[in-house]
């Protein structure tokens, strides 16, 4: 659905060259919520804006279902962009337009015949659970319901791609999870295929399929967001799972003696008792210092971290015997 294919962008600081995208190569499947997640300045916004064609690449291509936006003439590209809907963090809403004007407002500059528009807003305003605030203003609505607007109004012209621009990084943790639900919930009835840039983990983790993480203008890993999350390669990927996981201050918490291990459970294993009848045939104690049961998308998926107590011998055998039960246990440092 969307192939980058070596993309690199330089921006000229003063007379000096910045490399922003470094040979970013990246095929984004039909139907599939992919995240891109990055600190600031990685790069996340550039590459978005190569993707929808606002921004063009110094080299390589980028090629929506086929067609490459950087090689249209300006009235060509315009109607390719209209197949690339785009919410963004701060909603961009027109302040003076209600709702329904907001919502209608892509489908007016693509003159769409005004019968179609109003059914259509009304469609997507039941959508997005937004029927009864048509006639509002803006400045009337909390902001999950603007980021709903924004997404309404973004599927007006049935996009074959929604981008998402740190859609929820304005949102309080209750109102950006209902918005998440509400683009996975799209994702798989409209089967819209979804890109979003976060720099946020939970996000990811969330309603993502599969994730790039960008650092320094390049994608440093790609994968399904299960092996990436469970098995981090690169340092900033780890630096961002630690976050997640909120393993900050975990290290004053743990004795001098006891072996600390991160022990993951997944889909049925997340309700069983594992960890407690390993120990048992081992031999060894354990003091519980965080646990979680969260889920990755739809699958259900449980962390523990935990100390062992117990001869060194016997601790080797129960992380051995673990992993043999199929769970994934990683021995934290020190
Ligand atoms: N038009 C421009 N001219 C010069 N430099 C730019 C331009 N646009 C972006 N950059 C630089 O490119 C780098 C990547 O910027 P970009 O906005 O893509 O990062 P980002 O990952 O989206 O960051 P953030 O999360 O803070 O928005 C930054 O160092 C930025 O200063």
């Amino acid at each position: 659905m969307i192939e980058i294919r070596h993309v690199h962008k330089t921006f000229l600081v003063g007379a000096a060259p910045f490399e922003a995208l470094r040979d970013i190569d990246l095929s984004v499947k039909r139907g599939e919520i992919f995240g891109i997640i990055g600190h600031s300045g990685a790069g996340k916004s550039t590459l978005l804006r190569c993707i929808n064609g606002l921004e063009k690449p110094s080299a390589g291509t980028v090629a929506v279902q086929g067609i490459v936006l950087s090689d249209c003439a300006p009235k060509r590209l315009q109607v390719e962009r209209r197949k690339i809907g785009m919410i963004f963090q701060h909603f961009h809403l027109l302040s003076s337009a209600t709702v329904f004007e907001n919502i209608a407002f892509p489908m007016r500059l693509a003159k769409a015949p005004k019968a179609a528009v109003e059914a259509r807003v009304r469609d997507l305003a039941s959508l997005v659970g937004l029927e009864s605030h048509l006639a509002y203003y803006p400045a009337q609505l909390s902001g999950g319901q603007k980021q709903r607007v924004g997404i309404a109004r973004a599927l007006a012209n049935d996009p074959l791609v929604l981008l998402c621009d740190e859609a929820t990084s304005a949102l309080d943790p209750q109102t950006t999870d209902s918005i998440l639900q509400l683009l996975l919930e799209i994702n798989e009835k409209l089967g819209l295929t979804i890109v979003l840039i976060t720099h946020e983990m939970h996000v990811i983790r969330a309603i993502c399929d599969r994730v790039a993480v960008i650092d320094g203008g390049r994608i440093v890993e790609c994968g399904d967001v299960v092996d990436v999350f469970l098995r981090p390669q690169h340092p900033t990927t780890r630096q961002f799972v630690r976050q997640g996981n909120g393993d900050g201050e975990l290290a004053s918490f743990r004795s001098a003696a006891g072996t600390m291990l991160r022990i993951t459970f997944q889909g049925e294993q997340t309700y069983e008792p594992l960890l407690f009848d390993t120990v048992r045939a081992t031999g060894m104690s354990f003091s519980i210092l965080q646990g979680s049961i969260s889920r990755m998308k739809r699958i259900p998926y449980g962390q523990l971290i935990v100390e062992l107590h117990g001869a060194e011998e016997a601790a080797r055998r129960t992380v051995d015997s673990l992993r043999g039960r199929g769970l994934d246990v990683e021995v934290m440092p020190c």
